[in-house]
């Protein structure tokens, strides 16, 4: 299956909680994202099973594929499109095994040596960052800014997308830096309409 990485939605609870969580990702599909993470570090798994099943419903028809953070558990009960995984949140080569060919399984790369060890058997495209420093995750690593951005990508045997810190006005150097698009929580999450800060990712 093609991905298309133009604009990747994560979720957050808190930010998405001003319009409710599916009325935000829908709203922001209808404003150009092309992907949505499900990501809720405190929700229980039958929690997040319920609000996985609910985004499932809601994006069914769309052609947004939902990938659901870390827990391989979640994303096989609730017939999730993918994965996605950081350097500690297990096997990548394990989840495609459980999830199947179809799959969509991202892994997230910080830094050269993670880049330089890593199997793009199992994956479908990487996630780079932060660009940025950000307060939406706690300890992120360091920043990498766009030059960094660049030479990671330029390091990547997959297409990625760019993450941390990330507005509107950022995706020209983005795609400059060579990554397919933006991957972004709190510009679209937080904000009054998300549709409309969805869109404003794509204006010239
Ligand atoms: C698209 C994308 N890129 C990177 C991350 C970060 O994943 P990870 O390092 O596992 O951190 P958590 O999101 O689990 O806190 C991501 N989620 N999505
Ligand atoms: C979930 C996540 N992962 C990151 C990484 O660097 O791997 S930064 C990040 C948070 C992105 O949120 P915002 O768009 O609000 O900055
Ligand atoms: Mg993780």
């Amino acid at each position: 299956m093609r991905i298309d990485l133009s604009l990747y939605l994560v979720t957050d609870p808190g930010l998405c909680a001003r319009h409710g969580l599916v009325e935000t990702v829908v709203a922001a599909v209808r404003g150009g994202v092309t992907l949505v993470q499900l990501r809720d570090k405190h929700a229980s798994d039958d929690e997040l099973i319920d609000q996985a099943r609910r985004l499932g419903l809601a994006l069914a028809g769309s052609g947004v594929p939902l990938i659901i953070n870390d827990r391989l558990n979640v994303a096989l009960a609730s017939n999730a499109d993918g994965l996605h995984v950081g350097q500690d949140d297990g096997d990548a080569a394990a989840a495609r095994q459980a999830l199947g060919e179809r799959a969509i399984i991202g892994l997230s790369v910080q830094n050269h040596e993670q880049m330089a060890r890593l199997d793009p058997g199992p994956l479908d495209y990487l996630g780079l960052g932060p660009v940025f420093a950000t307060t939406t995750k706690r300890n992120h690593a360091r920043p990498l800014g766009f030059d960094g951005l660049a030479a990671l990508v330029a390091a990547s045997p997959l297409p990625a997308v760019a993450i941390g810190g990330l507005q509107a006005e950022h995706g020209d150097q983005v795609r400059a830096a060579g990554a397919q698009g933006p991957a972004v929580i709190s510009a679209i999450c937080g904000q009054a309409d998300p549709e409309a800060a969805a869109r404003a990712f794509f204006r010239k």
